[in-house]
């Protein structure tokens, strides 16, 4: 569905000067897959997302997004794809159930055809009881709802979806993922979304895509990518920290005070053995427990810095 061999974009600046925003990117997403596309501010994510979407062309490398290559048939990747940007896609002039019905004709639906559609993805939705409502009477949850069933309205086989959750309080949040999920369950729609939200991402997405620099860094699901690049810890409080270091030596960890930090493979299957060890060997231990990693230990761990030392949008 989505496959892009060296793409690159550079943009060119003031006195010779280039920002390398995108930088060789080879993906491939095939179809039906639900795809978290993550990274710090300026890693390269929107510049990506425009280039996939035919609203900036490559500078070079290729993509063939739906079946179409997006510098050379630009107008049937876009019949093909839908877009959910962070503005607002509605006007504040029409109905809800009516601006649907515009863009669908827009796209060339007859309109007993966009008629049908707009009510398929009202339902779908949840949007039925507003659907005579102005958008500037939504709340932002409602808003962005109206926004998926846009970008869903001339049946895209895929959908991209920029920061789809973002700015919306935790149970809107939560609504918006039950929809993005039973769509995808609906329609089989291949979905490619950014997101800040690491948590959400590690939940709901099926593959993670992580980029910074303008290159990609890690792919893979999200159990794979903590598995393989981070590990999960055990953290024990020994009795003192002269116990603290003898457990570190022990278990190959790091002591910080009376805490001890050791990474392992299958924590809760190793915490045993770990704590056999540190008994025969006569340290007190005062508690332990285990940690699995989350997706800001892999970019941790890949970078040296956190993802969420970004700023996150409220
Ligand atoms: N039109 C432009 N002109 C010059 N530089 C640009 C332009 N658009 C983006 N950039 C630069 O390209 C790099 C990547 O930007 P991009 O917006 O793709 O990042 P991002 O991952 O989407 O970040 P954010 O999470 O903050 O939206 C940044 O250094 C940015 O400043």
């Amino acid at each position: 569905m989505i496959h892009t061999r060296g793409l690159t974009r550079v943009f060119a600046m003031k006195r010779k000067e280039k920002v390398e925003a995108v930088r060789g990117i080879d993906l491939d997403v095939e179809a039906g897959q639900l795809v978290a596309f993550l990274g710090p501010n300026g890693a390269g994510k929107s510049t990506t997302l425009r280039m996939l979407t035919t609203l900036l062309p490559p500078t070079s490398g290729t993509a063939t997004v739906a079946g179409h290559d997006v510098a050379k048939d630009p107008a049937r990747v876009r019949s093909r794809i839908g877009y959910v940007g962070q503005r607002n896609s509605a006007g504040e002039e029409y109905r809800i159930r009516d601006e649907l019905v515009t863009q669908g004709r827009c796209y060339g639906l007859r309109p007993r055809e966009a008629a049908t559609r707009a009510d398929e993805l009202l339902d779908l939705l949840d949007l039925t009881p507003l659907a005579k409502r102005l958008p500037g009477t939504l709340s932002g949850g409602q808003r962005r709802r109206v926004d998926i069933a846009l970008g869903l309205i001339h049946r895209p086989d895929l959908l991209f979806l920029d920061e789809p959750s973002t700015g919306l309080d935790p149970t809107s949040r939560a609504e918006i993922w039950q929809h993005i999920l039973r769509l995808r369950e609906t329609y089989g729609t291949t979905l490619f979304l950014t997101t800040h939200y690491l948590e959400e991402a590690d939940h709901m997405a099926e593959r993670v895509v992580i980029i910074d620099g303008g290159r990609i860094i890690a792919d893979g699901t999200a159990e794979q990518l903590k598995n393989d690049l981070a590990g999960d810890r055990i953290v024990i409080t020994a009795g003192t920290e002269q116990d603290a270091e003898k457990a570190a030596r022990i278990g190959g960890g790091t002591a910080e005070g009376t805490t001890v930090t050791l990474r392992v493979d299958r924590a809760t299957a190793a915490l045993p053995d770990h704590l056999r060890a540190l008994d025969a060997a006569g340290v007190k231990v005062a508690t332990a427990e285990t940690i699995r990693p989350t997706l800001d230990d892999v970019f941790l761990s890949l970078t040296g810095r956190s993802l969420t030392d970004d700023d996150i949008p409220a």
